[in-house]
């Protein structure tokens, strides 16, 4: 049975999709069977891991909305073991949509109860809202990862993420937990990314990752090529780091058990 993991924080551009699209493609190179789910109508999870919008036939908006199976939504990419269901910008009217319909909040949950034995880890990359579609995301989720990037204003904008958590847990999903948090484009040429990590640690304690990602210009370039790091720079150290987090969070489930 899979774990759901959502990627998320409504801070835009801190690394949610090349956390998705990385930690997804190190899981699986590592054996398990990983659902990436692109919930952001950006759809760059979908095409970073090289999927051409054009040619997909059933995207997350018709299972939120039309009630497509998950399975006739589900495609395969170039790396063994990893599966994306894919987002259009069909889904940009969603939230709208969604806001009459019966259940809104738990769309998403139920649809991926259908395919929940078929994978270890399912990692939804979430939209930088707190919309429907996150909330959505948050109900179906086992646990919460939250990247954040080591640059001013960092934490700003969190409590209202964790006060957004919170609410989740209270009225739609009391067993949703924090799976952790992960900094994200250290440089280590500044002292203000030293300063952030201090900070976020004060705040997050052992709920922060070990593994730091720092800056690398190949993890930016991966997604034009529609690869994920480690096919398209495996030497890299974004590969490195990647694959490093990927076994920390397989550890800490076996931890949690
Ligand atoms: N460690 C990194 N080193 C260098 N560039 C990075 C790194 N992580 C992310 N980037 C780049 O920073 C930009 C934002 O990253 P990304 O798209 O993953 O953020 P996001 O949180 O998903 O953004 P959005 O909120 O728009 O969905 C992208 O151009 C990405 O390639
Ligand atoms: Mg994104």
């Amino acid at each position: 049975m899979a774990k759901i993991i959502a990627i998320t924080n409504q801070k835009g551009g801190v690394g949610k999709t090349t956390t998705s699209v990385n930690l997804g493609a190190c899981l699986a190179s590592l054996g398990k069977r990983v659902l990436l789910v692109d919930i952001d109508p950006q759809g760059n999870t979908t095409s970073g891991i090289g999927i051409n919008k054009a040619d997909v036939e059933n995207c997350i908006y018709d299972i939120l909305i039309n009630d497509v199976h998950p399975r006739d939504a589900i495609v395969p990419t170039n790396i063994p073991g990893l599966n994306v269901i894919p987002a259009t910008i069909q889904l940009a009217g969603a939230e709208i949509e969604m806001v009459s319909t019966i259940s809104r909040e738990v769309r998403l949950k139920k649809a991926l109860h259908l395919v929940k034995q078929d994978y270890d880890y399912i990692l939804i990359d979430c939209p930088p809202s707190l919309g429907l579609l996150t909330i959505n995301s948050l109900t179906a989720s086992d646990s919460v990862l939250i990247p954040i990037q080591c640059e001013y204003y960092a934490l700003e904008g969190l409590s209202q993420l964790l006060n957004t958590v919170r609410l989740v847990q209270k009225h739609l999903n009391t067993t949703l937990q924090i799976e952790g948090v992960l900094l994200t484009m250290f440089d280590a040429r500044t002292n203000l990314g030293i300063q952030v990590i201090e900070e976020v640690k004060k705040y997050f304690q052992q709920k922060v990752y070990q593994t730091i990602i720092p800056r690398n210009v190949r993890l930016s370039e991966a997604p034009s090529h529609g690869q994920a790091i480690i096919t398209y720079d495996p030497r890299s150290k974004g590969a490195e780091v990647y694959l490093e987090l990927a076994k920390e969070v397989i550890t800490y489930e076996q931890a949690a058990r």
